[in-house]
């Protein structure tokens, strides 16, 4: 049981882009009216289509990039910078091998000198990368070069993780793996941003956040993203423009011709569970 300690509080938030350190046009705002408030242990999938503002608002929450920033946002003091794992595994990982990655990540944290070797090999371990700890990083997949930026951030104790579409380069084997870790994580109260264009990840988590045009359209459960109130009503994933993922189309298709399906389930194990239990 965790504590639900507020991470990041964002209110009223409003981003206008830099451009060569001057803010652009009033109307060009990067994110409009964001209010969100982040908790200890919470997983949130934020989805939104290219260009709809999530890496902008990801480098908000995490505490980089040049940003006209209108509003009030909170940072909890262990929150004030949170590592961002990127979507291109060769930009997440700076070090030649995993185990100087991870040194580099303790180093820039202010870790002790003494403590760094045992928190490094430890990290690595968790993540599965011990055997390849000293193999250069050019020779490890994308799958494993996303697991070397996590096992940093495992390392520092990050009590956030930012991950903007890690697995989007990564085989199905590979995403199942990163994401089993990502979980471990968030199960010892790691709050977790995750953000995709893979609406089948949204099984996992706790809640779903949806940009259009730099808003927040949805905020809300999984479950409520896709939830068809009647026959002729569309969910707020329609609405949206989304293309569900197969198992909600064929929930969808189910309820139509009348099995009741409630809560809608998110993936095929949960689907055939219901349908069986009919
Ligand atoms: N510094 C900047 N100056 C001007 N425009 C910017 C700046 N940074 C981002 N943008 C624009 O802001 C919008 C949001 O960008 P952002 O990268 O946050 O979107 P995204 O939802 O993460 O997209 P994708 O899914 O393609 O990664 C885009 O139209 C982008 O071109």
């Amino acid at each position: 049981m965790f504590l639900e300690k507020k991470l990041a509080e964002l209110s009223n938030v409003s981003v206008k882009p830099i451009t060569y350190g001057e803010p652009t046009s009033a109307s060009a705002y990067l994110l409009k009216e964001i209010n969100l408030s982040i908790k200890q242990g919470e997983w949130i999938n934020l989805i939104g289509r290219n260009g709809s503002g999530k890496s902008t608002l990801a480098r908000l929450i995490a505490g980089f990039g040049a940003m006209h920033v209108e509003g009030k946002v909170y940072k909890d003091e262990s929150t004030r910078q949170v590592p961002m794992v990127l979507q291109q595994p060769d930009v997440s990982v700076v070090g030649a091998t995993p185990w100087e990655d991870v040194v580099m990540m303790l180093e820039q944290h202010g870790m002790e000198g003494e403590r760094i070797p045992q928190l490094a090999e430890d990290a690595l371990r968790e993540t599965g990368l011990h055997m390849r700890m000293h193999q250069p990083v050019e020779t490890l997949s994308g799958g494993q070069k996303q697991l070397t930026a996590i096992a940093g951030c495992l390392a520092v104790q990050a009590p956030m993780l930012i991950l903007d579409e890690i697995t989007a380069m990564l085989d199905p084997g590979a995403c199942l793996h990163v994401m089993e870790k990502v979980r471990d994580l968030n199960k010892r109260g790691v709050a977790v941003l995750w953000i995709t264009q893979k609406l089948e990840e949204l099984a996992a988590g706790d809640r779903v956040l949806a940009l259009e045009n730099g808003q927040i359209r949805f905020d809300g459960e999984a479950e409520r993203l896709f939830e068809r109130h009647s026959l002729e009503e569309k969910s707020s994933c329609e609405e949206l423009g989304f293309t569900a993922p197969y198992v909600i189309q064929t929930a969808w298709e189910l309820q139509a011709l009348g099995i009741d399906l409630h809560p809608i389930p998110l993936t095929p194990e949960l689907l055939a569970k219901a349908v069986s239990g009919q």
